[in-house]
């Protein structure tokens, strides 16, 4: 039977309005879905206006309906009523007005890590942590108002999440953690779960981590409304994504912190994070921020919406008015020394160190003996942490179709690379495929026939592995002339150079890539660590240079 097409997918809001006219009628979330019948769950009871009762089932049954995936409809409402929360006249929408709008000076109390609270001695007590994280953790203990933790990559932000999450349970706080995305909240709470802590989850059962699912409320064995109201009031610790907030079953629910991972952002129309976040903010007396603004910010396209301050997260608002609210995690157990030197150099002023020395001197391990070209054992050679493959001398240029960009040329390169790594031992988990651009994804895809992970570089933001393979795809016969915003965003290269633990591994052109001040920085960088490789005509299989020219 033939499939039904369409974009929407189980789980999707929807929206339903009447055809013709398109008055909106519903609001509801696809349940299922076969090639002739949509099923869709609303919220409320289905009504036509101007229907009288006795004629209602008829009337909904004659009337033809248009079924649209509803984007930004629920956003800009919850962030219409974020705002109006903001200016209401009591106490608690006064105090965070006067801490984000007024930027009032935040409070500590200083006199808090000298007493008796069993709270901060578990923490100076705790092995897992080292000095920044336990100076983060009693900055949030003894925020009075709000604390920043500004975490670089793999400084171990969910970490110290979770060890905070404990330490105020001690103390008998209520807590509520939200972070943009389903994933990032769910990462959380895997690692809460792990240490034992108990908590809710709230949210469409479909999109929550299989792991996470048992905590979700929908799941739990509750007799009606009232039941599951009172199991949320007796539980210390909810988590739900910042547009989540405004479910129902969390009206009239206060809890004493709010903790916000702010570091999953981009992958929501990140125009209104601040609107966004505001939301859970009104929850609870104090809140804590945790994020990294060198990493990639809200994505604003509007020129005026970004002049008016819509490109500024509220954690890079705080953290500019009062820097001594901000505790800044340093120590990072993710790169090895020569990834981490990258970001350093280009990004962080140095101010990023190795955790350990078993961080610092990491190396990935093969089983098999190296076999190949030697460019291909050069690049495979795990003395060489980073490397960055040139291919200027292949000619191997961009081509531009209907606004797609993608470059054969490197993802031959990248399949033939990742052959190499698999044939010697390297397991595909522990290989990642990065790229600006989501053309170039598809055009790997179609080159590695493994289940290797391949996303955009945005997508890969808050994740790593052993072995990242980045192909930056700018090659143009006119360097010059050659300009691109995706490329020439600093917190995006930030990302691409900070997801590899052991071997990073590069392929672009050294003569584009240098028209953008950062990346030309970035291959002198690597040619300074002797990384850079140029690989020519004689080192590519003829059928293999004639297909690749063949599809330019
Ligand atoms: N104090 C510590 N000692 C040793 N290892 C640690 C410590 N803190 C964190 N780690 C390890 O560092 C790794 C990264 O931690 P985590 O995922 O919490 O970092 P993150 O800052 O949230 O990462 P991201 O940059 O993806 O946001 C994990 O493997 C974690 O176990």
């Amino acid at each position: 039977m033939k499939k039904f097409e369409s974009s929407l997918r189980n789980g999707d809001y929807v929206i339903l309005s009447t055809e013709p006219g398109g008055i909106l009628i519903a609001t509801g979330v696809v349940v299922d879905m076969s090639c002739s019948r949509i099923s869709v769950s609303l919220s409320k009871r289905l009504r036509l206006p101007g229907s009288s009762r006795t004629s209602q089932a008829q009337d909904l049954h004659q009337q033809l309906w248009r079924i649209h995936k509803d984007e930004f409809m629920g956003s800009f409402a919850i962030m219409r009523f974020n705002l109006i929360q903001l200016f209401l006249q009591n106490e608690q929408s006064s105090h965070l007005r006067k801490m984000i709008v007024d930027l009032e000076v935040p409070r500590f109390d200083s006199g808090c890590q000298f007493s008796q609270d069993p709270a901060i001695s578990y923490i100076w007590s705790e092995k897992n942590l080292n000095d920044d994280q336990r100076r983060a953790i009693l900055k949030i203990l003894t925020a009075k108002d709000y604390a920043l933790i500004l975490g670089m990559p793999g400084t171990g932000k969910t970490s110290t999440m979770v060890y905070a999450v404990k330490a105020l349970l001690m103390r008998g706080s209520s807590i509520l953690l939200t972070s943009y995305t389903n994933s990032a909240v769910d990462n959380l709470l895997l690692k809460l779960k792990a240490q034992g802590i108990d908590f809710i989850r709230i949210g469409r059962y479909e999109v929550v981590h299989e792991e996470v699912r048992e905590n979700c409320l929908s799941m739990m064995d509750t007799h009606g409304l009232e039941e599951i109201k009172q199991r949320i009031e007796q539980s210390k610790v909810v988590a739900v994504t910042c547009l989540g907030i405004t479910s129902p079953l969390l009206s009239n629910k206060r809890f004493d912190v709010y903790i916000m991972d702010e570091a999953g952002q981009t992958t929501l129309p990140g125009k209104f994070t601040i609107q966004v976040s505001l939301g859970p903010l009104t929850f609870a007396s104090k809140f804590v921020l945790v994020g990294d603004h060198y990493q990639l910010p809200p994505l604003v396209q509007s020129a005026e919406a970004r002049e008016n301050g819509m490109a500024v997260s509220l954690f890079c608002r705080l953290s500019e008015a009062h820097p001594q609210a901000i505790c800044t995690l340093q120590s990072q157990y993710r790169m090895c020394a020569a990834i981490m030197e990258l970001s350093n150099a280009l990004i962080y002023g140095h101010r990023l160190r190795c955790g350990s020395s078993q961080v610092e001197k990491a190396k990935i391990k093969y089983t098999a003996l190296p076999s190949g070209p030697t460019w291909i054992k050069e690049a495979l050679n795990p003395d060489r942490p980073v490397v960055f493959i040139n291919t200027d001398l292949l000619l191997a240029f961009e081509t531009n179709d209907r606004k797609a960009v993608n470059n054969p040329m490197e993802a031959n390169i990248i399949a033939e690379i990742v052959r190499r790594l698999l044939s010697r031992g390297i397991l595909e988990e522990d290989i990642g495929i990065i790229t600006p651009y989501n053309s170039q994804a598809d055009l790997i895809r179609q080159s590695v026939s493994t289940s290797v992970e391949i996303h955009t570089i945005d997508k890969y933001q808050g994740r790593d592995k052993d072995c990242i393979l980045l192909s930056f795809v700018r090659s143009s016969e006119n360097p010059r002339n050659y300009v691109s915003s995706l490329l020439g965003d600093w917190h995006r290269i930030n990302v691409a150079l900070t997801r590899a633990k052991k071997k990073l591994i590069m392929v672009g052109s050294c003569i584009t890539l240098s028209s953008v001040p950062l990346l030309k920085l970035l291959i002198e960088k690597v040619e300074e660590q002797g990384g850079i490789l140029s690989v020519s005509k004689k080192d590519i299989h003829k059928p293999e240079l004639k297909r690749c020219s063949n599809l330019r």
